[in-house]
This record gives structure tokens, sequence and C-alpha cells, in this order.
């Protein structure tokens, strides 16, 4: 990577049924990310954090499509415009949007930001979950299962620009570690053009090989891609501290490679977020610190 990183917190946890995940942005940066990413040999400033309303300042129906069934739409809303104003702002001054979170719902905000209109976007998502309900098929209501689909304009998102963001098609969208699917869900996966690998296919072929080919499909016809590691995407022993954990993800090593394998695409990389730390549920900040480890990787940094 030959730009300079620019890190934005987003405490973000409206999207997430579990407190504490605001608290990931402060969590990954005391787990020593300007340190790593320093340490991969490249320049590194704090933007500081975009502002998430309150408890006492939030509706849990305002804006919603279906009410209930998108919980604090307005409020994500807002926020998402902000993370997207911020990464537009990087991105122009020839920067790299590090964007810290927060739950995954923050997506929304990078890619809207991230993206330019007259260019196709890729992106790459790892992610035990493939984030591709909507307000018709959510279990939960909770909007950080749904990031993916807004982006794409599944569903009522198609009406709020904000949300969609045309510069991202489905067939540059690659899931990598897919392990937990809702009902509904899976039918929208299946019939999408996005790509998804699980981790059974990751168990026949092996992480490398499926990491390979997602950057592939990602970075085939689109002037740049995004990455967005969701922490649950590894195994829950390695990254205990997320919200959604799901047994049976990538392990330390085959995250390492697939961040190794991300760097090797450094002059395709357009931003990259890092979502879902929860540092209450976690052990003495081990996810946080993975988080930053992982960066560093992706960034450039190597054993030898
Ligand atoms: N970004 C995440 N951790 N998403 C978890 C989503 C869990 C579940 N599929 C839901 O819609 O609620
Ligand atoms: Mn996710
Ligand atoms: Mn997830």
């Amino acid at each position: 990577m030959n730009r300079q990183v620019r890190v934005l917190g987003v405490p973000m946890d409206l999207g997430a049924d579990r407190r504490g995940v605001d608290m990931g942005p402060s969590a990954i940066r005391y787990g020593g990310l300007a340190e790593q990413i320093e340490s991969a040999g490249i320049d590194c400033v704090d933007g500081g954090d975009i502002h998430v309303p309150r408890p006492e300042e939030r509706d849990p129906d305002a804006g919603s499509p279906t009410p209930g069934r998108a919980k604090f739409f307005r409020e994500t809303k807002e926020v998402c415009e902000d993370v997207a104003t911020a990464v537009d702002a990087t991105v122009g001054e020839g920067g790299f949007p590090l964007v810290l979170g927060g739950d995954h719902s923050i997506a929304v905000g990078t890619l809207a930001g991230a993206a330019r209109d007259d260019e196709d976007l890729g992106v790459v998502w790892f992610d035990a979950h493939g984030d591709f309900n909507t307000p018709e098929t959510t279990p939960s209501g909770n909007i950080h299962g749904m990031s993916l689909a807004a982006v794409l304009g599944r569903g009522p998102f198609a009406d709020h620009e904000w949300a969609h963001t045309p510069a991202v098609s489905e067939e540059n969208v690659v899931i990598v570690g897919l392990r937990d699917v809702d009902e509904g869900e899976r039918r929208l996966i299946r019939e999408s053009e996005a790509t998804a690998f699980t981790m059974s296919d990751i168990d026949a072929r092996s992480a490398p090989e499926v990491v390979a080919e997602a950057l592939e499909i990602a970075t085939d016809g689109t002037d740049g891609i995004h990455v967005s590691l969701d922490m649950d995407w590894l195994d829950p022993t390695e990254a205990p501290g997320v919200g959604t954990p799901v047994r049976g993800g990538v392990s330390y090593r085959e995250a390492h490679t697939a961040m190794e394998y991300v760097a090797e695409h450094h002059k395709r990389l357009r931003s990259m977020e890092v979502v879902e730390v929860n540092p209450i549920l976690d052990q003495h900040n081990k996810t946080a610190e993975l988080a930053c480890e992982l960066v560093a990787s992706a960034f450039g940094k190597r054993v030898l």
C-alpha cells in the first residue's frame, strides 16, 4: 500500500443486539492499531470517531420501512451518512480509509463513501454471516444482519439512496466463510448473483484457494475493491469478543494468509473496515489485538 491510512472510528451499536460493540474502536486502538500499521511500513493518521446517538436520543421504530423489522433505521441512516462523508473525503484526498466498528451496519456508510459514480466497486465480505437479510426476512430486526442487502438495494432498501450503492453490483460481491444463514436469507443469497463461499467450500478447497478466487471475482472488471472484515469470520477460539459468534470459523493462520492475499491486491484496494469487536465479551482484548494484526497483514506486513 502506498497511501496514507486514515483511521475512522464508528462506535456504532444500533445495528446489533449486544451492547458493548460500541467500544470496538477504542479496543482496537488500544490493541495497538497504529503501531501495527506502522510496522507494515504504512503512514497512518487517526481521524477520530463519528458521533453515534446516545441511547436516550434513540427511537427504535423511527423511519423503519417495516416497523420493528429494521430497528433504529433513522439513526443508522444518520450515522452511515456521516461515515460516507468522511470516507468520501479521505478517498478524495488520495488517502486510504480504514473504518473501525462498531457493528456491521456501518458498511453501508463505508461503501457509499468509497464508491464513485462512474466506477464499479468489488466487495469481499469476510463473515460467518451473509448480512443479506431484508426487513422482510430478518429474524432479529438488527440492521447489521442486513447491511450487504442494503448496499445492493434489496427489498425496501431500493428506495433509500443512503443505503443502496449502485456502484456495487452483485456479480462483484463475494462472501467468504459463510456458516450461519437465516431461512429467508438463504433464498436471497442463492437467487442473487453474488458469490458465497461457505466454510464447507473452505474445508474442501482450502482457505487460500477460496480467498484467491474471491479476490479474483471482486477485482475482475472493477475499478477498486472494498474489504469488509467481520471478526466473527474467525473461529470463536481465536476471536471470542464478538456479539454473534459461530463455531467452525477460519483459524488464526488462515485469516493471516487471507489478509496477505488481500495485500497483493493493494493497488486495487479502495477501503477496508473491521467490525463487530465487542470488548465486553472479549478475553483480555485478544480479539481487538488480532484485528490489528490482520490489518497489518492486509497492508503488507510479512514474517520475513
Ligand atoms: N454482522 C453480523 N454479525 N451479523 C449477524 C447477523 C445475525 C442474523 N443473521 C440476523 O440477521 O440477525
Ligand atoms: Mn457481518
Ligand atoms: Mn458476522
